[in-house]
């Protein structure tokens, strides 16, 4: 079954469709991790995206029932080079195309991912729509196969193969679409309805400490969270009550959290109104807090900073970051499309970390209050692991606050060897 991508600049591959058979309308956006796509796939964070994959082998280890990031697929659509149809993994229990049909999202295969890359990285991430053949909207002619080499039927509007008028017509209509497809609601689309606490080997129970000896309590505003965020703190003998991203201060300080994590997520930050109120509460009760990804951009607003949207952003698996205190780069996961713009950040709030590549603001902390951020992913999945230890980081800037001596977690030296 055929089926086309169509971007809001004109350019337009036909490949061939997995997964749901549709029609989907997103951001399209590339990431460049080689392992991870069921990962990738959900993660909430790609809430409203269609994801280009730059490695060209996608779906060999199927998916499993342990490397999920949330309980559904969030993307809209997947773009691939090679779809692999028969996976091989001890773990595996279905295919990739398999999982998408299930959870009703398109896939298209046989696209020349190198050329689309090309496109997104000249023009940036734009609007884009994915269309196959079984939708019932495709003309019949659109069904056949175009023989365009790597599918490449245009390029910002030029066309590179001959069509027949009825099916250019249709394709056109598509880029307008395209071109007014505006990401909103994200956060609010893949927040929890309702508060609940995950405490050890993952077990679950009503919000609020459960007092287990000596395990700090965390709340975690979930913005569309990863996984493995929860299950790292646990790991660290944390109890974290998750809430919903619009809960007011209040209720947070009332369930006496020892520290907050506001989480990774979808869409604008700016968009991200009660969490930005809910950090300025948290940053005037001098309550610990770590921000994540979208947490860090919440912060950063919070504390009076602006965001920006980047032109096609950070994804993948190996990005490398330096920490500014002491030197060292860790190679990085990163998803990301906005970032906090270093000029707007009034005194008092410090950058700590900052990508190599392009320079730009990879962490924060404010100075004398116990709050720090990292626009990266420290609990990875996929990726390296060797940012987790900013969790523990976390878990000292909570025990400091108890002891009254307070540390700005990110701005302070790492010590050698400290992992
Ligand atoms: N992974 C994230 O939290 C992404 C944050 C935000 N939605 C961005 O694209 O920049």
């Amino acid at each position: 079954m055929k089926g086309y991508l169509v971007l809001a600049d004109g350019t337009i591959f036909q490949g061939d469709a997995f997964g749901a058979p549709g029609r989907a309308t997103g951001e399209v956006v590339f990431t460049t991790g080689m392992t991870g796509y069921q990962e990738e796939i959900t993660d909430p964070s790609y809430w409203g995206q269609i994801v280009v994959n730059t490695y060209p082998l996608v779906g060999n280890t199927g998916i499993n029932p342990e490397d999920f990031e949330s309980g559904r697929p969030h993307l809209r659509g997947l773009v691939v080079r090679e779809l692999c149809t028969e996976p091989s993994h001890w773990q595996a229990t279905e295919t990739l195309a398999g999982y998408l049909e299930r959870h009703g999202v398109v896939g298209l295969t046989g696209v020349d991912t190198r050329a689309l890359t090309r496109v997104l990285r000249i023009h940036g991430a734009m609007g884009g729509v994915i269309v196959t053949a079984a939708g019932g909207e495709v003309p019949g002619e659109a069904a056949q196969d175009l023989d365009a080499p790597g599918g490449l039927v245009a390029l910002a509007g030029e066309w590179r193969v001959a069509l027949p008028p009825a099916l250019r017509t249709w394709l056109l209509a598509l880029v307008g679409e395209a071109r007014d497809f505006r990401l909103t609601g994200a956060v609010a689309a893949v927040t929890p309805q309702e508060p609940y606490r995950v405490g050890p080997g993952g077990t679950r129970g009503p919000a609020g400490r459960a007092g287990g000896p000596g395990a700090p309590h965390v709340v975690m505003v979930d913005l569309g969270a990863k996984q493995n965020i929860v299950r790292s703190l646990v790991q660290l003998g944390c109890e974290v009550t998750v809430v919903p991203a619009d809960t007011p201060v209040g209720e947070i300080l009332a369930l006496a959290p020892d520290g907050v994590l506001l989480s990774n997520g979808p869409g604008d930050p700016k968009e991200a109104r009660a969490a930005i109120e809910t950090a300025r509460g948290l940053l005037e009760a001098r309550v610990p807090t770590m921000g994540i990804c979208l947490g860090h951009q919440v912060l950063g607003l919070a504390l009076g900073a602006d965001t920006y949207k980047m032109k096609f952003g950070h994804r993948g698996v190996n990005h490398p970051v330096q920490e500014l205190a002491t030197g060292r780069v860790f190679i990085t996961t990163q998803n990301h499309g906005y970032a906090i713009d270093e000029a707007s950040l009034p005194p008092g709030v410090t950058v700590t970390h900052r990508n190599v590549s392009d320079g730009t603001v990879e962490g924060i902390a404010a100075e004398g209050r116990p709050a720090f951020s990292v626009q990266y992913h420290p609990e990875a999945c996929p990726g390296p692991e060797e940012s987790r230890f900013l969790f523990d980081r976390f878990l000292e800037l909570m025990r400091s606050q108890d002891r009254g001596d307070r540390p700005a977690g990110g701005a302070r030296p790492a010590k050698g060897g400290e992992r």
